[in-house]
């Protein structure tokens, strides 16, 4: 939103501002950033000015705040002044020449309407020139205090605000268009006190002045908009923490380009999925709505291989056993039954076909189901959300506002839909079948938040208060059409609330936040729930931050808002749907007209006032995280980074295994690891805590081998690759025969080849949640 962008943003396809530096396989989105462009147009007046200062022996302007975030041109401070001392030693007489020059240069070249060059007011009357002396102080101090600012687009309420903290508008030209030919002459005549003439001149005056904030929109939409939030999933597992950073998604999957991988991947999940819903489907009806004896279609045969497929699901996410992990591809008979299994189910969800079993066995289908739908989803907490409909949303890119979102359930229909279009990429994502509803009606939450970019930090700041945002029409899973599905405004504003819709919700579709928690009041929602959801909001923004912030390229004092949209599951989890740079601030109804002038003020308070006064109030604003970003950076040669700790104990207890190759393999991998200075393992696994140096860093850095301190485990490349797979994986990370290349060592975090492996993307996206 403001001087810069974050590729956070996944959605709309707002807007991230901003092309990432370095390029990556993972086909991260590239953007475009505006602000860039800007940037370079107010550096080519710096330098100028630069020049004039320098011409004039003219000192820098002085520096209002320690670190006023909104200025991109508190880099410039370095160019125009020496320090100081020097600045001391120059007169301030210099300073005032240069302003001076500027304020003539803006005259003599402003253009009357007529397109003549026109000369400054020579004083035909006294009360012009009068004014023009009040408005060129103004000016000079609105410099000198670097108090010019810039919006763009009809944001008032940013521009009341820092007018009435002694900003001075410089317009852009898309303003006042016919106002600004006019000649000063002619706006002098008209310009009174706060009118649009008086605006105008001002800024004519100002026009060879640079800007110190700039507020604007989105400027170039987004190459793959889904990208951004897509991206951050696959990388915010690096980053979790419990309490402070995670990210709570629907799982995801980007059809519609040409990987093959990705589309086999989607339709495994699809057919897990499918076990599921079956099992769910029997858990929603009683036994005997399920059964025909004599007349029954569905064989008992299917429920076995649905119960199987999901307790192979729990084997998994439990980790028991490597063998249950490997991807083997299945027999010629497994396809067979996966596709009648395939077939039959879908009798059921959809037609309500019935189960050719008697009761008793039908309950003890139910027990078992159950007792495993309960087991997967106390691992998978993402399975919570899904229920009897295998239903997906599919998100074209290069959209938004809902365009082109449709949901769907049967396998053929989502992969014709994708691949219909081979050029437009689709995400397919699982739908949230059991979100919590108000009053029987879907809903979502728009939540704020800020980033500011200071010297050596990112700060995220939370805005405690939100808006819900409801569907005009009532929740109904047998009815897929977007005006009961798709709560965002964008959609829900083409179509009129149905009259049966509960009477208490409110007529314009939103809800303050203390409605809402008015509501869990009523409905006996425990005491601190708000305050838990809320915490839930920060910990996944904090991640989609931490998870973007590698491919940022950071503009020092820039600030960008964003949109957060989130839906919650029913037991009040978050479940982020979306991050929108640009969100719409627009008074559209009596709760957006309270909360959005209010963000906006917050949103001044912290990038302005809190850079003057580091005690200034940050209204709504609060402070969730800092993250130094100066380690980000390219590789520091003179403090390499280091992993302090204890040597693993390897294969202590060798696991038993049942596949004799896997046993042979892992023995291998055993009998490679050498260790140097012929100590054996078990004295190594004595020896105190020591620094392991990455060798993937190291080797970035040409860091001499000799360098690395203390004992060290001399592995081969084919021994890292197997026991950076067994010991760096993440819990759940299954451990495929297949060998990755390259450089993986004992530090997850720092190999980046590991983490961008086709493996590891698709075992995280399928159980990072
Ligand atoms: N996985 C999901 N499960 C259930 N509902 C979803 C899911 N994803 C999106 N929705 C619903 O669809 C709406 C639109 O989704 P999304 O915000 O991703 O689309 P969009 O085109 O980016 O819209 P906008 O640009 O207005 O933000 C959401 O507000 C939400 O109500």
């Amino acid at each position: 939103m403001a001087t810069k962008g974050h590729p956070i943003n996944s959605g709309s396809k707002t807007s991230l501002q901003m092309m990432p530096s370095g390029s990556t396989s993972n086909n991260r989105a590239r953007y475009v950033n505006p602000v860039t462009k800007i940037r370079s147009l107010i550096h080519n007046l710096d330098s100028e000015l630069g020049l004039l200062c320098g011409q004039c022996s003219v000192r820098k302007p002085p520096q209002i705040g320690s670190n006023i975030n909104v200025s991109i041109h508190n880099r410039r401070q370095g160019e125009l002044g020496s320090g100081a001392n020097a600045q001391q030693r120059i007169s301030s007489h210099y300073y005032q020449e240069s302003i001076n020059k500027l304020l003539a240069r803006t005259s003599s070249t402003s253009t009357s309407g007529s397109g003549t060059t026109t000369r400054m007011p020579l004083a035909p009357d006294a009360q012009k020139r009068q004014m023009w002396n009040v408005y060129r102080k103004r000016v000079t101090d609105a410099y000198r205090n670097r108090k010019i600012f810039t919006v763009h687009g009809n944001y008032h309420t940013v521009r009341r605000a820092l007018l009435r903290r002694g900003w001075v508008e410089k317009l852009p030209a898309s303003r006042y268009t016919n106002l600004q030919s006019m000649s000063e002459d002619s706006l002098l005549e008209n310009a009174r006190k706060g009118n649009d003439y008086e605006s105008v001149i001002i800024s004519k005056m100002i026009n060879n002045f640079p800007s110190f904030f700039i507020w604007q929109g989105k400027g170039q939409r987004d190459l793959f908009s889904e990208v951004g939030l897509v991206g951050c999933a696959e990388q915010e597992s690096w980053y979790r923490e419990d309490g402070v950073c995670g990210m709570s998604y629907p799982r995801f999957y980007r059809l519609g380009g040409n990987s093959v991988e990705e589309r086999m991947a989607f339709i495994d999940d699809y057919q897990h999925t499918q076990a599921r819903s079956l099992l769910h489907y029997i858990m929603e009806h009683k036994p005997a709505e399920l059964i025909d004896t004599d007349n029954g279609t569905i064989m008992s045969s299917h429920l076995d291989l649905a119960l199987t497929k999901v307790k192979q699901m729990v084997r998994q996410a439990q980790h028991c056993s490597l063998d249950d992990a490997r991807a083997k591809p299945p027999t010629p008979t497994e396809v067979v039954e996966t596709h009648t299994f395939m077939v039959q189910s879908a009798e059921v969800l959809k037609s309500m076909a019935k189960f050719r079993v008697n009761e008793t066995v039908m309950k003890e289908y139910i027990r078992l189901a159950t007792q495993y739908i309960g087991q997967i989803e106390a691992l998978r907490p993402d399975y919570r959300w899904d229920g009897s409909r295998n239903l997906w949303i599919l998100k074209p890119g290069y959209q938004s506002q809902g365009i082109g979102i449709v949901i769907r359930n049967s396998l053929d229909e989502i992969l014709q839909w994708t691949s219909s279009n081979q050029s437009r990429k689709y995400i397919v994502q699982k739908y949230i079948e059991r979100p919590y509803l108000v009053h029987r009606t879907k809903f979502d939450i728009r939540q704020y938040m800020l980033l500011t970019i200071g010297e050596s930090k990112v700060t995220v700041w939370t805005y405690r208060n939100c808006y819900l945002r409801f569907s005009s029409q009532e929740f109904t899973m047998d009815d897929l059409r977007e005006s009961i599905h798709l709560t965002n405004n964008s959609v829900q504003k083409r179509y009129k609330n149905r009259l049966s819709r509960d009477p208490r919700l409110p007529s314009h579709n939103m809800w303050s936040l203390d409605q809402f928690k008015n509501h869990l009041q009523e409905v006996g929602a425990p005491e601190n729930t708000w305050a838990k959801i809320y915490s839930g909001f920060k910990q996944n923004m904090v991640a989609v931050v931490m998870a973007s912030l590698d491919e940022t390229e950071l503009v020092k004092n820039a600030f960008e808002l964003y949109g957060c949209d989130f839906m919650l599951d029913e037991h009040y989890n978050p479940i982020l749907i979306e991050v929108n740079a640009t969100p719409d601030l627009s008074p559209s109804t009596e709760v957006t007209a309270k909360i959005c002038p209010a963000a906006i003020k917050d949103c001044i308070r912290v990038v302005v006032d809190l850079a003057k006064n580091p005690l200034a109030p940050t209204g709504q604003f609060e402070r969730a995280f800092e993250i130094n970003y100066s380690s980000n950076k390219a590789p520091d040669v003179q403090h390499p980074l280091e992993i302090n700790g204890k040597q693993m104990t390897i294969f202590e207890d060798l696991p038993k295994l049942k596949n004799p190759n896997r046993t042979r393999m892992l023995h291998a991998i055993l009998s490679n690891v050498k260790v140097s200075g012929g100590r054996k393992l078990d004295k190594a696994n004595k020896a105190p805590a020591r620094v392991i140096k990455a060798t993937a860093f190291a080797k970035k850095k040409q860091v001499p081998e000799q360098q690395h301190a203390g004992p060290k485990t001399i592995l081969s490349s084919t021994t890292r690759e197997n026991l950076a797979l067994q010991y760096t994986a993440p819990k759940g990370f299954p451990l495929p025969e297949r060998r990755m290349g390259g450089c993986c060592t004992f530090s997850k975090t720092l190999c980046p080849h590991f983490r961008n492996s086709k493996i590891y993307r698709n075992w995280s996206r399928n159980h990072c949640h």
